[in-house]
């Protein structure tokens, strides 16, 4: 179905053109076969980042395309319709970018272009076995020794762990809580850095999640990324932007989902009439396309508010908790909508609804967004 949208500049239309046309051409055709072979695409993310799609929200001098974060979710929103994963690495990579285009020294900005370029790939190294919502108590150490950071601890649920050009690793350079923890930048090949084997996950196998253990690697001191201590403010307002992203990619997935269920519903004949004919499915989709449309708006008023400079941590917790949750919904009853056919992996439906179970649980579960908004409705 064709999204009627407001772009606010003729080049935003003409980038949301590139990428249906990138998205239609490069993602679509690989998506069953690159999943089916658990393969990463990262030849597609080069050709994103050529055509200038990897550092959208960034400014020009660094070799973004300053666009308005509202434009960038839209392009991301079309990158999942047509295969999530890649749009989740794109959003994963461009998360990665954010402490060093936000929070870095002049000298650690320089690799920003090959980053938004697509050369440098990121990984946004924050969970732990043992602290995954509680992000405040991670243990992964990196103690000053000359010019250098040794680190060393344990990393979980890291996307791109294995295939990332650069990580960044947010460690405890001090006490325990909030104001112990700093952030490094660091090569992925630096010794004492080791990628475990990929997690079998239950979907989303092009976009392989691992462990990495750190192993007395030695990171340059120059690599901290705005002072000891800031790691934690860093990875906050990152995964502000991030959750955005993630609430994008479930609004392009469920759309996705309800195309394709539409599409099957007006052909599929019963009782001599196409099954979309019957009220109660008919409404069951009239009911999604609804909760589509006021999960974009939700995640683009957001990104507004971050546009305009405004506080949009809340309204980005809304949005991720308000998308994923109708992601999961939509795509579950796209499997229903197709009956036996859906449970089969000839039609995408049963990949798009494992696909979305994770947008529930990444970048904070939506217990953690219940809680930040909660907090906030707390304090007044
Ligand atoms: C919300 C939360 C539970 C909060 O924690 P606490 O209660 O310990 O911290 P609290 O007392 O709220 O605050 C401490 C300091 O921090 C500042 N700050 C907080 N939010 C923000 C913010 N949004 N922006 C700036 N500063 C912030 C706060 O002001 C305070 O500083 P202050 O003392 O005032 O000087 C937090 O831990 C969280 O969110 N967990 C989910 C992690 C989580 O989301 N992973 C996901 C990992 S990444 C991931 O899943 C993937 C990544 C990429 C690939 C896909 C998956």
């Amino acid at each position: 179905m064709t999204v009627d949208r407001i772009l606010p500049t003729d080049e935003a239309h003409d980038l949301l053109d590139l990428a249906t046309e990138l998205a239609d051409r490069e993602l679509a055709p690989r998506a069953a076969g690159f999943e089916e072979r658990a393969e990463f695409p990262r030849e597609v993310l080069r050709t994103l980042g050529r055509a200038g799609l990897l550092g959208l929200p960034y400014p020009e001098e660094h070799g973004g395309a300053a666009q308005p974060y509202e434009v960038y979710l839209q392009v991301l929103e079309i990158l999942a319709s047509r295969w999530l994963a890649v749009a989740e690495a794109v959003s994963v990579h461009t998360l990665s970018c954010y402490p060093v285009a936000q929070f870095g020294t002049d000298a650690q900005r320089k690799l920003l272009p090959d980053m938004i370029g697509g050369e440098l790939l990121g990984a946004y190294c924050l969970s732990e076995p043992q602290g995954g919502s509680d992000a405040a108590a991670l243990t992964t150490k990196a103690v000053r020794d000359g010019d250098d950071y040794v680190v060393s601890g344990t990393k979980a649920w890291i996307t791109h762990a294995r295939v990332a050009d650069f990580y960044n690793i947010f460690c405890r350079t001090g006490g325990p809580g909030p104001k112990g923890i700093s952030c490094l930048l660091a090569d992925r090949h630096t010794p004492g850095i080791h990628p475990q084997a990929a997690e079998r996950t239950m979907g989303l196998h092009a976009s392989p999640v691992a462990q990495i253990a750190f192993d007395d690697a030695r990171v340059p001191a120059d690599r901290l990324i705005g002072g000891e201590g800031a790691g934690f403010t860093i990875a906050m307002s990152a995964l502000d932007s991030g959750r955005l992203g993630i609430a994008a990619c479930a609004v392009g997935l469920a759309q996705a989902a309800l195309d394709y269920a539409i599409g099957y519903a007006r052909e599929r004949q019963q009782f001599g009439r196409p099954i979309i004919d019957f009220q109660g499915l008919g409404f069951s989709l009239a009911d999604h396309a609804t909760q589509i449309s006021a999960a974009r708006a939700l995640t683009l008023a957001a990104a507004r508010l971050r546009d305009a400079g405004r506080p949009y941590s809340i309204e980005a917790a809304k949005a991720k908790l308000f998308a994923t949750d109708m992601a999961m919904r939509v795509t579950t009853d796209a499997v229903q909508v197709l009956g036996g056919a859906g449970y089969v992996a000839d039609h995408p439906v049963e990949r798009y609804m494992r696909e979305a179970k994770v947008l529930q649980i990444v970048e904070g579960t939506n217990q953690i967004q219940r809680l930040v908004i909660s907090r906030a409705l707390a304090k007044g």
